[in-house]
């Protein structure tokens, strides 16, 4: 027995000793968690007790634990819809301040629950709070694009991307977002039609925008090619739910590069995503070479292309893996994120039919009936709609957390930062901070954005869903545009309410959702009038 432990040892010792990687897997495990948390204990910043080798944010362990019924709180119309994570964020913060330590996996995390702090590190330019590592698995979904990129390959990238995102650009797409909802909305009608005699239907509607926005950014992003694009979409996806597991597990350094079946797959994957993004691109460029520069097309690429091929003396600012990696990102950022805003706006316009027969009268003021073409400038009087909207995104956002690694020893609002500690901004608790949002912070109020987002709370950036300053959202505007026409289109057709089977789980796999789905029950509004789906920009 002795011998054999004797032998273990001296098995261990060589091993730590040949294995540089055993030591680095050490310190980044155990001696940079324990020296950082060591450091703010000294400044009297500690926080809920959480065990190291958890594999798992709290916030998304909270967020599972809510993964029961909570269908009782809707009863009550209670709108604390994260109903396990809050308290708990609620507890922490008075009982540590807004500003306590918790653990992501094994890396200690400031979280920031004060604007003050919130503003130092969004508005950033000195390069001091940079993303921290994603990790191989989620790097293989966005790639180097705009998300990862830090300092001046960032500023290149954002000039070249930002262009297709341009109000008068997104405007010229509105046809091709309202083309793909006419589709979600004539399958609907055709299951109605289906209902012998009734006008009733349940839909789960949180699977059918998930599709819906992969369509749209298919369209919107690869106009001629968006069944390549959907191609993409499919291996993303995969893609997404490997990087889910690996985000939930403990992180080994290394262990991404392990010729595992998951790291397998993974490669498999990625190399479809590039191959088939390639040829799209290879094609498009042949397209502009024989038609002269406006042959890039309309779409989201076409106008990144064309930006692209305005660098210094016609050279271009990105390389053809970089363009790869932007394509890949309108895919990741651009689509779940937006789906989840539909299916929670669909769920308080289902539980407030208040607002739901408010917006419709709007809708059709502004646009007409659903027997008339959808006129892209008519969107953006939908003020209404656009307040539910915002409120949605306060209460529900797509994000609930952004986070950024001190790169530098540095002071944070009177707080000593070590260098690589992860600052977390946690957008839920914010959202619903009584002192920023007033006493009804917890309720569903679309009219506090009535003079617009930067007058709703005490501080004008306190709405934090599309984040703020350099690295906000370059897709806001997008996302909106994309919400507002699916919302007009569904609201002068149907009346809906949220189905009784639901349950109220909201739930945090990267972007938070609905666990258990959002079945509503569908009403067809005025069938005598056939529904005309065209659009005029
Ligand atoms: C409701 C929908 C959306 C929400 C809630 C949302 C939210 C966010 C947030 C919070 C960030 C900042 C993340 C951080 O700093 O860590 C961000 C960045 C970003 N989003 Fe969105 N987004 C949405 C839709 C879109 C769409 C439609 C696109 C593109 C098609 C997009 C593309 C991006 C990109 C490229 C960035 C990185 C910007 C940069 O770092 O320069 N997003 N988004």
């Amino acid at each position: 027995m002795g011998g054999g432990t004797g032998m273990l040892g001296a098995v261990l010792a060589v091993a730590m000793v040949m294995v540089p990687w055993l030591w680095a897997a050490l310190a980044h495990l155990v001696w940079r968690p324990y020296a950082v948390a060591r450091a703010f204990a000294r400044q009297g910043i500690r926080g809920p007790p959480y065990r190291f080798f958890v594999g798992n944010t709290v916030e998304a362990k909270a967020m599972r634990a809510a993964g029961v019924r909570e269908s009782e709180a809707l009863d009550r119309g209670s709108h604390d819809i994260i109903p396990r994570v809050l308290p708990h964020y609620r507890a922490w913060a008075s009982r540590y301040g807004k500003v306590f330590v918790s653990w992501s996996g094994t890396t200690p995390t400031l979280c920031a629950g004060r604007l003050d702090m919130v503003k130092r590190v969004l508005s950033d330019k000195t390069g001091l709070y940079v993303k921290p590592d994603p990790g191989p698995t989620i790097m293989s979904l966005l790639g180097m694009g705009l998300v990862f990129t830090e300092g001046d390959d960032w500023a290149r990238h954002r000039r070249v991307v930002h262009p297709a995102f341009a109000m008068d650009k997104l405007k010229l797409m509105t046809g091709a977002m309202a083309k793909c909802a006419g589709e979600v909305i004539r399958a609907w009608e055709a299951r109605v039609a289906a209902m012998a005699g009734g006008e009733v239907v349940t839909v789960e509607v949180g699977r059918q925008f998930t599709e819906l926005t992969a369509d749209v950014i298919s369209h919107t992003a690869f106009g001629s090619s968006y069944r390549e694009g959907k191609e993409v979409f499919l291996a993303q996806r995969e893609l997404q739910h490997i990087a889910l597991a690996a985000v939930n597990s403990v992180r080994v350094p290394g262990a991404g590069y392990l010729p595992t079946k998951a790291n397998v797959r993974r490669w498999r994957l990625e190399r479809t995503v590039r191959d088939t993004l390639m040829g799209i691109i290879g094609e498009r460029l042949a397209a502009a070479t024989e038609a002269g520069r406006r042959g890039y097309g309309t779409d989201l690429l076409g106008l990144m292309l064309e930006a692209n091929a305005g660098g210094e003396g016609g050279r271009s600012v990105m390389s053809m893996d970089e363009i790869v990696d932007e394509c890949k990102t309108f895919f990741f950022a651009g689509h779940d994120t937006t789906a989840h805003l539909l299916t929670w706006a669909m769920f308080l316009l289902g539980t407030h039919p208040e607002w739901q027969r408010r917006l419709r009268e709007e809708v059709l003021r502004e646009c007409g009936a659903a027997d008339t073409p959808l006129h892209g400038d008519a969107l953006n009087k939908l003020k209404l709609v656009t307040m539910v909207l915002y409120e949605t995104l306060r209460l529900y956002g797509a994000v609930n957390m952004i986070v950024r690694e001190a790169r530098e020893d540095t002071e944070l609002c009177g707080v000593k930062v070590p260098k690589g500690t992860v600052v977390a901004i946690p957008i839920a608790m914010l959202h619903r901070d009584e002192e920023v949002w007033g006493a009804d912070a917890g309720e569903f109020d679309p009219l506090r954005f009535r003079d617009g987002v930067g007058r709703a709370a005490a501080h004008p950036s306190a709405l934090l869903s599309f984040s703020f300053g350099p690295r906000s959202c370059i897709g806001q505007d997008f996302a909106m545009l994309e919400a507002k026409a699916t919302l007009a289109l569904i609201l002068r057709r149907f009346a809906f309410e949220v189905a009784p089977e639901y349950v109220h789980a909201p739930a945090d796999f990267l972007t938070l959702q609905p666990l258990k789905g959002l079945p509503i029950v569908l009403r067809l509004l005025d069938t005598e009038k056939p529904v005309n789906l065209t659009t005029i920009d």
